[in-house]
C-alpha cells in the first residue's frame, strides 16, 4: 500500500483554527467554560491543537474506546477508561478525530446523556460520508468519501499516527 497526502500540515492546522473560532463563538454567550472529552487513541493531536486554540476555558477529560482491527469496524467498542468527574449541568463537547460508522461516538454520547450535562455537543475532524451514520455533527472540519485516512492521530495498526499531515492509504 502506498501512502499518499490528502491534507497538508499547513491545511490542517488552518482549519483546526477556523473550527476553534467557530466554537468559541457558539459557546462565548453560553457559558464561561467548556468540558471537552477527547476520544483517545485517534484525537490526541486534533484535541490538543483545538483546545490551544480556543480563547476561553476549556476544562478536560479523556475517554479510551476502540473498535477497529485493521481498516475494518469490528463493531465491538471496547472501553479502555472512561470520564471519572461528575459531568452534569457542564457543556460538554465531545471531540472526534474521525466519524465513520458512527458505531464508537453513538456508544459515547449514549452513556454521556445519562449524565445529564447541560448540553452535549460534537466536533470532528473528519466526518466520512460512506454511507449515513446518521448522527448530526455540530463542528466538522473536513468531508470524505470511501477513504481510509491515517496521520494526526489516525492509524493503520498502530503506524502513521505521528504524520503531522492527514494521508490515505491506496
Ligand atoms: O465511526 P466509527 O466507524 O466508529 O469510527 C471512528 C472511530 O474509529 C477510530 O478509533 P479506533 O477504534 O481505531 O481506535 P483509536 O482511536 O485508538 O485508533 C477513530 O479514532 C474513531 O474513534
Ligand atoms: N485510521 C482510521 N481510523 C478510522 N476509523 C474510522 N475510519 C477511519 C479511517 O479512515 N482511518
Amino acid at each position: 500500500m502506498q501512502l499518499k497526502v490528502l491534507y497538508d500540515e499547513l491545511t490542517v492546522r488552518q482549519k483546526i483554527k477556523q473550527m476553534a473560532k467557530e466554537i468559541e463563538n457558539y459557546y462565548k454567550d453560553k457559558t464561561d467554560t467548556i468540558y471537552a472529552i477527547c476520544v483517545l487513541k485517534g484525537s490526541i493531536h486534533f484535541f490538543s491543537e483545538l483546545v490551544l486554540n480556543i480563547n476561553m476555558n476549556v476544562d478536560y477529560s479523556f475517554v479510551h474506546v476502540s473498535s477497529y482491527a485493521g481498516t475494518e469496524s469490528t463493531g465491538k467498542i471496547r472501553v479502555k477508561s472512561w470520564v471519572e468527574e461528575s459531568l452534569e449541568n457542564k457543556y460538554v463537547l465531545v471531540v472526534e478525530d474521525i466519524v465513520d460508522t458512527g458505531n464508537t461516538l453513538r456508544y459515547i454520547l449514549n452513556y454521556l446523556k445519562k449524565q445529564r450535562p447541560a448540553e452535549l455537543k460534537i466536533a470532528a475532524l473528519v466526518e466520512k460520508k460512506k454511507y449515513d451514520h446518521g448522527i448530526p455533527i455540530d463542528f466538522v472540519g473536513f468531508t470524505v468519501g470511501d477513504v481510509f485516512l491515517v496521520g494526526y492521530g489516525l492509524d493503520y495498526e498502530e503506524k502513521y499516527r505521528n504524520l503531522p499531515y492527514i494521508g490515505y492509504l491506496e
